[in-house]
């Protein structure tokens, strides 16, 4: 597999708290990957460092090939780094189909707003809401308001999306319909990593799964042995998870690496 972001040795302290402390790990061409830990582990911190939002305290982002750790985020959105975040909010007065055409504009993905508005369509059409292009993105529903949001993000043209528990608040069915928008969006070959706090919902979308805590990544690897790590259990899941999720493990065993 081509390997698209690479991150070495990334590090960032706000003042005395180390956030994230010297993380490494390789993302490749259209993979799906999740990436878990506790409340303050560092997920949306290390979001932000490979957005461009925050300076790197250490280490290294290098996206395509290139080292990008100094990029500002309009320029992380321009190379083709794309993020969603944890509360969604669209323009509200612009119709769903203005939102995404701005979500063009701002990637960089096309220069003139007649191109914009095409690609703009497009994604709607992709993610499901083609038919109500012309509504106030305010009317949607918030199932809806997510779903505009990763059309925002696709018609950016990313190469990697990074959604930020972009299921929260969404019913069971909901977060099926997102998930297999997800699947589709990885077909594409756009590299996933998606931040979720529910473990069922992780484990039925993760090809491999990252686990940070206290700013630092404690295994990564296949998400049955991930649930199966002993200290991944200590620091994040606890036992009886581990009894309800993890009886697969003896299957892949050795498939995490602690770092
Ligand atoms: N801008 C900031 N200034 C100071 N401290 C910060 C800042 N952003 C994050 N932190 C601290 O860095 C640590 C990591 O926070 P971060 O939000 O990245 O964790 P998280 O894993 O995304 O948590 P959650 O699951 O609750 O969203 C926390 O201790 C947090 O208080």
């Amino acid at each position: 597999m081509t390997e698209i972001l690479r991150l070495e040795n990334v590090s960032k302290a706000f003042g005395g708290i180390r956030a994230v402390n010297d993380v490494s790990f390789t993302l490749s061409e259209g993979e799906i990957v999740g990436l878990i830990g506790p409340n303050g582990a560092g997920k949306t911190t290390l979001v932000n460092l490979i957005t461009g939002v925050h300076k790197l305290t250490g280490g290294k982002v290098i996206f395509a090939g290139q080292d990008v750790s100094r990029q500002k985020p309009f320029q992380a959105a321009r190379r083709g780094l794309a993020r969603t975040f944890q509360i969604v909010q669209p323009f509200p007065a612009m119709t769903v189909l203005e939102n995404v055409a701005a979500g063009s504009l701002f990637g960089g993905g096309h220069a003139a707003m007649g191109a914009a508005l095409d690609a703009a369509r497009q994604e709607l059409d992709f993610v499901g809401l083609g038919p109500v292009a012309d509504t106030p993105a305010a009317l949607l529903s918030l199932p809806n308001r997510k779903r505009l949001e990763l059309a925002k993000s696709l018609a950016m043209k990313p190469k990697v999306l990074l959604l930020d528990e972009v299921n929260a608040g969404l019913n069971a069915a909901e977060i099926d319909g997102a998930l297999d928008l997800i699947r589709k969006i990885a077909a594409r070959g756009i590299t996933i990593v998606i931040i979720e706090h529910l473990m069922k919902v992780v484990l039925s979308v993760s090809q491999r799964i990252l686990v940070l805590h206290h700013g630092e990544l404690i295994a990564q690897g296949d998400p049955t042995a991930v649930v199966n790590d002993p200290r991944v259990i200590e620091a994040y899941l606890g036992a009886k998870f581990a009894a309800r999720f993890g009886t697969a493990a003896s299957t892949s065993q050795g498939a995490t690496s602690h770092v």
